[in-house]
């Protein structure tokens, strides 16, 4: 189905409807995911809890389109995912998605602009607007007097701040971010928190994060609990 320009910009950012994902085949099959349905709102920030194994990192690369279920259906801005081609949902991540991960994955030797631009370079945008961009992110997470310095001359939070700069840079609509917060104490953990704050306040992003931090689950809109692999009855609301 093609939706027009106004109903796909009226459709959530993500919804994930009853999806089940089994890794493995015969005995050793494992269901990460049996039927979770979630729907992801423009411009809200979102917590996933859940015990180690309960699926909150199948469901971020799902939702992500690093992965595909094997049952059930996930709509991107009102797009059938299981009707669009590899490539489309390559190019829909670029442009549309930002990943941030627990270890903020940055190049040692380069610095926190040079990191930047390079995701820039990799999402495709033009050479000619890399250097504004970058700059642009990179002021949004409180690093403009910090950018040209490398990865091991920052803090961890400086560090996260880098990989979220990096990951909201070409404007994503969603950023997914997987433990964010840690590998940092709970007063860096706070201020990233307040970024993605920001972000949803000022941009209209979406954010989804896993986490396992109860002080981070109290600083969120939404807070949604896995449980063998389903979306708990326990979720909290908040707005
Ligand atoms: N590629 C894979 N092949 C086989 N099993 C997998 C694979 N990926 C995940 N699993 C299994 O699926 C289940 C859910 O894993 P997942 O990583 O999504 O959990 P999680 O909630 O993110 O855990 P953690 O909090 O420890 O990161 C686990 O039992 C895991 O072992």
């Amino acid at each position: 189905m093609v939706l027009s320009g106004l109903a796909a910009s009226l459709a959530p950012i993500l919804d994930v409807q009853n999806v089940t994902r089994i890794f493995g085949k015969g005995d050793n099959k494992v269901f990460a995911l049996r039927g979770a349905s979630l729907s992801v709102d423009k411009g809200s920030l979102i917590a996933l809890k859940g015990r180690s194994g309960s699926g909150k990192t199948t469901l971020l690369n799902i939702m992500g389109a690093l992965d595909s279920p094997s049952e059930g259906t996930i709509f991107y801005s009102g797009r059938d995912g299981s009707r669009m081609s590899e490539q489309q949902k390559n190019e829909m991540r670029k442009r549309e998605i930002g990943l941030i991960f627990q270890s903020f994955a940055l190049v040692p030797y380069l610095s926190a602009f040079e990191n930047v631009e390079l995701g820039l370079r990799i999402a495709g945008s033009p050479a000619a607007d890399r250097k504004m961009l970058a700059e642009e992110a990179l002021s949004f997470v409180g690093l403009a007097q910090r950018m040209h310095h490398r990865p091991q001359e920052m803090s961890g939070g400086e560090q996260q701040r880098t990989a979220i700069a990096r990951a909201i840079a070409h404007k994503p609509k969603l950023i997914l971010a997987d433990e964010p917060t840690a590998e940092l104490d709970s007063r860096m953990g706070k201020q990233i928190i307040e970024v993605f704050r920001e972000l949803v306040g000022t941009l209209g992003v979406s954010v989804v994060l896993t986490t396992h931090d109860p002080h981070i689950m109290d600083l969120v809109d939404q807070v949604h609990a896995l449980e063998d692999g389903r979306i708990g009855s326990e979720s909290i609301r908040r707005v």
